[in-house]
């Protein structure tokens, strides 16, 4: 990159604000520089720059960022068609930092490598030092970082336009960042892209507002009538029930104050019967919206599309429980009695084969919940025995040969007020087992050499693809722990027993860097192979046609020999065998597919495969 800054005197620059000597630089430049060198201790002189997650780690970040992907994706392709061919590229990063998509020129490749300006780069301030991302997240507003405003020297050739995008409940989902590998000196130069990328990131959040809350009323928010129907400033989404269910992040200045959950008329000086008043069926013109705080705003309601949702008895499942299955009858009974107790001191079991997605369950349930700590796996199998004492409860100052001097945190504190998942719970062994009770019971942690207890609050998930009472039986497994364990018990099917096999195809698929698609022969094989239980065969047959295919759909000469074949086998059963078991059972699919000899979901499998059914029945 040319156009670096000169490191001395950027280094002086960046010490003497620290010290809180006045500069011209913009104010929330400035604070991140002092967050850099007081708070995250990092050195100036140093090169940072960002580390790359591995591709298993950038997989799981998309799973995890599927719903921001999925929102931002069409705002970024609209936005990058205006800037092709300027030097840009646009960057989406997730809240921890780690870009999960990037659009840029084919023709920079290299530049843009070299700059780390690609998707699994980790920007966040604590690591790379002030940058566009990273000084975004950490003070939730769309900022400029231009050239020397970097920390980091050899960042200094690039600006970067970074603005928040917020869900529906107003939390930080990620942010989006348009940078240039080298912008004119002057940073006024970047002052429209500033605007552009602000109206970007609230068209995306009204997109996402619209498409989340189709049962719901939309009102349309703006301080003047001409931009109401075109671009309004805000919005916020009203339940059937008269309260504020969503909203734009610029709802919340406008109205200023906290809107989720209020009912409407709390909030305006309206009653919420009066929003039909304020349709444009109804109201040719705009409408004028009193706010109970003072002051007016221009309104357009908008009618619910969908019918409401949660009928009586339904529970309504949180994001990302809602995003582990796509359809499947047991695992959307799974989903819901995990939705029960997220936020319940109740210790949960999941129960299922290798691979199966117990520890993706896992997460899901924390993210769902209102515990803010971390989410920390540990699996009990994989943790070499001599280790494992000293990694889960962590050790003091000089415990023992080799040990650190100043001492190491074990995995459960670093858990403090987040999820601990212990995958194999049943792999421990019988003395670390009574140590683990003694921190479920007390909700402390004694480390290995210490004689002071540590507080912890933790809430513990543990998986298994044993019998734990079997093992409590044979002696194996304490069972006073298995009865601390043992709150909820979750059995996860494999994904041979799943009836959203297309589904997780189809998502698995999303996720892989180039977003591979199937052409219908080849989505055909795909359905039609015996997957075994485990998820991590259909992510290395994804993985495998994302890298022969680059870019183009997948045809069926692509895929592994084994599945390639699937469709030419002849285990299935006949369509007339198959109608006639359901004729026997006069069509309870349960009874048929006993009939049948196989489980529900084979039976509705086999039931699609012979085109006697659309796979979103049933
Ligand atoms: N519903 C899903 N959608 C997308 N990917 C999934 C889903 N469930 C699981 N996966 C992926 O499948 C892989 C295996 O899942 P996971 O590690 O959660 O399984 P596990 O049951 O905990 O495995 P093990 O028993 O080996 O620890 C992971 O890469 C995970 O991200």
């Amino acid at each position: 990159m040319g156009g670096m800054q000169d490191t001395g005197t950027h280094v002086l620059e960046i010490f003497r604000a620290a010290e809180g000597q006045s500069s011209r630089r913009d104010a929330d430049v400035l604070a991140s520089w002092r967050r850099c060198v007081n708070e995250h201790r990092l050195d100036p002189t140093r090169h940072l720059g960002p580390r790359i997650v591995t591709q298993g780690e950038l997989r799981q970040h998309r799973q995890e960022s599927e719903e921001l992907l999925r929102t931002a994706r069409h705002g970024m392709e609209d936005l990058y068609r205006r800037v092709n061919s300027m030097g840009y590229v646009l960057l989406l990063a997730n809240a921890r930092g780690v870009t999960v998509d990037a659009i840029g020129d084919a023709q920079l490749d290299r530049e843009l490598r070299h700059a780390g300006l690609i998707t699994g780069s980790e920007w966040h301030e604590r690591d790379v030092g002030t940058n566009g991302v990273g000084a975004c997240l950490a003070s939730g507003r769309a900022i400029t970082v231009h050239r020397s405003d970097h920390f980091d020297v050899t960042l200094t050739p690039l600006s970067c336009t970074a603005v928040p995008i917020h869900d529906t409940q107003g939390n930080l989902m990620g942010v989006l960042d348009l940078s240039h590998l080298h912008a004119p000196q002057d940073k006024i130069s970047q002052a429209l892209t500033l605007e552009v990328m602000k109206s970007c990131a609230r068209r995306i959040e009204m997109a996402n507002l619209v498409c989340n809350h189709r049962s719901d009323w939309i009102l349309r928010l703006h301080p003047s009538p001409e931009f109401l129907d075109v671009d309004p400033m805000a919005a916020v989404a009203v339940g059937a029930d008269g309260r504020i269910t969503g909203m734009t992040h610029n709802a919340h200045e406008l109205v200023n104050r906290d809107l989720i959950g209020r009912p409407f008329s709390e909030v305006f000086a309206h009653e919420f019967e009066d929003l039909p008043v304020l349709s444009a069926a109804l109201a040719p013109v705009e409408g004028v919206l009193e706010m109970q705080s003072g002051g007016i705003l221009f309104a357009r309601a908008v009618p619910p599309t969908a019918p409401p949702r949660s009928p009586a008895g339904a529970v309504a499942l949180p994001a990302p429980l809602l995003a582990i299955h796509g359809g499947d009858p047991a695992m959307q009974r799974l989903a819901e009695r995990a939705a029960k107790v997220v936020d319940r001191k109740i210790s949960v079991i999941l129960r299922g084969e290798t691979g199966t997605g117990k520890e993706f369950i896992a997460r899901a349930m924390h993210q769902s919940s209102r515990r803010r700590g971390p989410f920390v796996a540990i699996n009990c199998a994989a943790l070499p025995e001599a280790l494992i004492e000293s990694e889960l409860f962590g050790y003091v100052p000089n415990a023992f040969t080799g040990a650190h001097a100043r001492g190491k945190k074990g995995l459960i504190h670093q858990a403090n007020g987040g999820t601990l998942f212990l995958d194999e719970i049943g792999d421990m062994s019988l003395p670390l087992q009574g140590r683990l009770l003694r921190v479920l019971a007390e909700h402390e942690v004694l480390p290995v050499g210490g004689t002071r207890v540590e507080p912890v609050d933790i809430r513990v998930i543990s998986a298994s693809h044993r019998d734990l009472a079997a093992q409590v039986a044979e002696g194996s497994f304490r069972q006073d722990l298995f009865y601390r364990l043992n709150g909820l018990v979750l059995d996860v099917p494999p994904v041979r027993a799943r009836a959203d096999l297309e589904w997780l195809i189809d998502r698995i698929a999303a996720a892989t860097e180039e977003r591979i698609g199937f052409t219908p022969p080849a989505r055909q094989r795909l359905l039609a192979h015996d997957w075994p239980g485990n998820v991590r065969e259909i992510i290395n047959v994804c993985e495998l046609c994302a890298a022969l295919c680059e870019g183009r759909p997948v045809q069926p000469d692509d895929l592994p020999a084994h599945i390639a074949a699937a469709a030419g086998q002849p285990d299935r059963q006949s369509e007339h065998e198959l109608l006639e078991c359901l004729r026997q059972c006069r069509g309870n699919l349960s009874a048929a597919a006993r009939l049948a000899g196989v489980d529900r979901s084979t039976f509705y499998r086999r039931l699609h495969r012979a085109g006697l059914m659309d796979r979103r029945q049933g």
